[in-house]
């Protein structure tokens, strides 16, 4: 069985990925494993900045193309200097987001078509992808209240899209589902922030447990 290294975490907008991923590093790292802990778009100080390019509000006139460029190259930087010498260190990494969020978002959502979005990605990222991926199951209207009630951040471009692109995206993320049913494992992420903090938990802990015993 090849290693699990790299486990990354997906799913709508406010579905308690951020959250619930800082908590599972302060674990990973109490059991004595060595953990990056990183996002996309962003990580490192250039794909930070294709981000605010990216969610500026005020770049309302963003073509779709371009914005699935953008994430491909914050994704490439990202990679190179961030996720594959993290890989080789031996760390595992635990990343907020990556390609099957440009799928569902720019490939589904946004009507690129994910053959398309998958093809810029492969330029991009070669043959690196997710060991695991965990999707937080949550109904985007339910992920969206969530933040605007909390005001937990500013509101982005891409929460101000309306939510019918939101319900799409969240239709994108199921075919995912069904096309990758081995790498994607779903979690409800509409119980309490506890529940589904113990159950991501008991996903990447037997992940990691049983390679160990192999
Ligand atoms: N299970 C939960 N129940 C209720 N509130 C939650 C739960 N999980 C997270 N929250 C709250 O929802 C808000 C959004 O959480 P968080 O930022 O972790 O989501 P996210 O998936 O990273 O969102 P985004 O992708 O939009 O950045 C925060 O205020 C957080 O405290
Ligand atoms: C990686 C990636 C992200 N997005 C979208 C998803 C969110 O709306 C924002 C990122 O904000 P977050 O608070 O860090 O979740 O960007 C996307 O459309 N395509 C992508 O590849």
């Amino acid at each position: 069985m090849s290693k699990v290294k790299f486990i990354t975490f997906e799913g709508p907008e406010g579905a308690g990925k951020t959250t619930v991923i800082a908590e599972i590093y302060n674990r990973l790292n109490s059991i004595g494993k060595d953990v990056t802990l990183t996002r996309e778009p962003g990580g490192i100080r250039i794909s930070e900045k294709i981000r605010a390019i990216i969610l500026d509000n005020d770049h309302q006139e963003m073509d779709g193309r371009t914005e699935a460029l953008l994430y491909a190259s914050a994704r490439r930087q990202h990679l190179v200097e961030r996720i594959i010498p993290s890989i080789i260190e031996g760390k595992i990494v635990l990343c907020d987001r990556f390609i099957d969020s440009s799928l569902a978002y720019q490939g589904h959502a946004r009507g690129l078509g994910m053959d398309d979005v998958m093809s810029i990605n492969a330029f991009a990222i070669g043959e690196t992808m997710p060991d695991v991926t965990i999707f937080f199951d949550i109904p985007p209207e339910v992920g969206l209240q969530r933040i605007t009630k909390s005001g937990v951040r500013e509101q982005n471009r891409l929460d101000n899209e309306a939510l019918q692109f939101h319900q799409k995206v969240y239709e994108g993320y199921k075919i995912l589902l069904e096309q990758y049913p081995n790498r994607i494992i779903s979690t409800d992420a509409s119980l309490p922030l506890s529940e589904v903090t113990e159950n991501v938990w008991k996903i990447i802990s037997s992940q990691l447990i049983s390679q160990d015993n192999s």
